[in-house]
């Protein structure tokens, strides 16, 4: 293979129209996360491998792009934006003071195993309400969600949102070795319902624990499976998660978005720091979630101002691929008027050129050459 002229695994080229339509769904998303007040910042695609550390329960360090700046420090290119934005966050606002609302746009860069073609650059929008815990704000964040994807042009979509602190209050109560834990939190979210079972028999848990365990992966679906999750504990903590759901849910009510939504307590993400809701929608065509989202309220303590938060993403690559798949169109920059000249009526053309450029017209000029 000549290196030369390929792309390395995982990273792509985008152009034609596939560029302009980008920029274009770009857009139209940025202007519902302005409508919503939320306001834009950059943070540099590299930051210390610090930002990153296993205690921020992020991407893991095997995934990351790590290298060594002149100093020997270790850098790494942004696996995902939200540590980064709580670093910017603690360093230049006051979230116990004032709730903080940013929005984002940029890539990512995790070095997973390429099977099954997944990219390794991703192109990310994304907001975080940074300093607010209640429910209005996780019911705002879902609400952008469908407003952003209705923006895009989907039609057909939903937004699973699950409750890691149901799942995790279940844990403490069975005091599982961590390993277990482990194995279990993977069953549950691949819904392997006989690995869950074989599991959860070897335990030796309450018979109420063991039923509740066993009924996590099938607890998924319209909001008739919030009683049922009701229903299968007495654990205070994992009752509270449920009313925060419920409450949400009656906040959605009033936005008439609770059509979009269903709810999965199987749900359970590989990214640590989530501690209450998260969610991820997911649309026909594409196999991966076009948005990913939760609530980390632990996060912003590793960079020194502890403040509980929200946010999600939309994988942009993932929304345009799903919109193709799916034969919407996405609106592209119309194509150039071509004003084609000579070298003799050159300064004619040049000058026209610029008249209708100055007007509004998008004008391209080609020289033809003269035949002799
Ligand atoms: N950063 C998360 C999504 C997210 C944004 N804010 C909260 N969660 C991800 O990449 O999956």
């Amino acid at each position: 293979m000549q290196r030369i002229f390929h792309t390395p695994e995982g990273v792509r080229d985008i152009y034609n129209g596939e560029c302009s339509q980008k920029h274009h769904l770009q857009a139209e998303i940025y202007k519902v996360f302005r409508s919503y007040g939320y306001e834009e910042i950059e943070t540099p695609s590299i930051e210390y491998f610090e930002v990153f550390s296993k205690e921020v329960g992020t991407v893991p360090s095997r995934d990351l792009y790590k290298f060594f700046d002149r100093e020997g420090n270790t850098l790494v290119l942004r696996p995902d934006f939200t540590p980064s934005v709580s670093r910017a966050c603690a360093t230049y606002f006051n979230p116990d003071q004032q709730v903080v609302t940013l929005c984002y746009t940029g890539n990512t860069f995790v070095n997973n195993s390429s099977y099954q073609g997944r990219l390794k650059e991703t192109t990310q929008m994304g907001v975080e309400r940074i300093g607010d815990d209640s429910p209005e704000a996780d019911a705002e964040l879902l609400a952008m969600t469908i407003e952003s994807l209705l923006a895009s042009g989907l039609t057909e979509f939903q937004i699973s949102v699950g409750q890691v602190d149901y799942f995790k209050s279940l844990l403490k109560d069975a005091g599982l070795e961590e390993e277990v834990e482990e194995r279990l939190r993977s069953l549950i979210s691949q819904k392997n319902y006989f690995g869950v079972e074989d599991l959860v028999k070897e335990q030796k848990l309450s018979e109420s624990l063991e039923k509740a365990f066993l009924e996590l992966p099938h607890l998924f679906g319209t909001s008739e499976v919030l009683a049922k999750a009701r229903s299968l504990t007495d654990n205070t903590c994992a009752l509270a998660a449920v009313e925060r759901l419920e409450e949400i849910y009656e906040i959605l009510k009033v936005y008439g978005y609770e059509k979009y939504v269903s709810f999965d307590f199987g749900m359970l993400s590989k990214i640590q720091y989530y501690t209450g809701i998260i969610f991820q929608a997911y649309t026909y065509g594409i196999g991966e979630p076009v948005v990913k989202g939760g609530r980390y309220n632990e996060l912003l303590k590793h960079f020194g101002k502890p403040a509980a938060s929200i946010g999600f993403v939309i994988v942009v690559d993932n929304l345009l691929m799903a919109l193709s798949r799916q034969k919407i169109e996405v609106a592209k920059d119309e194509a150039p008027v071509v004003l084609t000249y000579t070298e003799e009526n050159r300064r004619e053309a040049i000058l026209e050129a610029q008249r209708l450029r100055k007007e509004g017209t998008c004008v391209a000029l080609r020289c033809e050459k003269e035949e002799d």
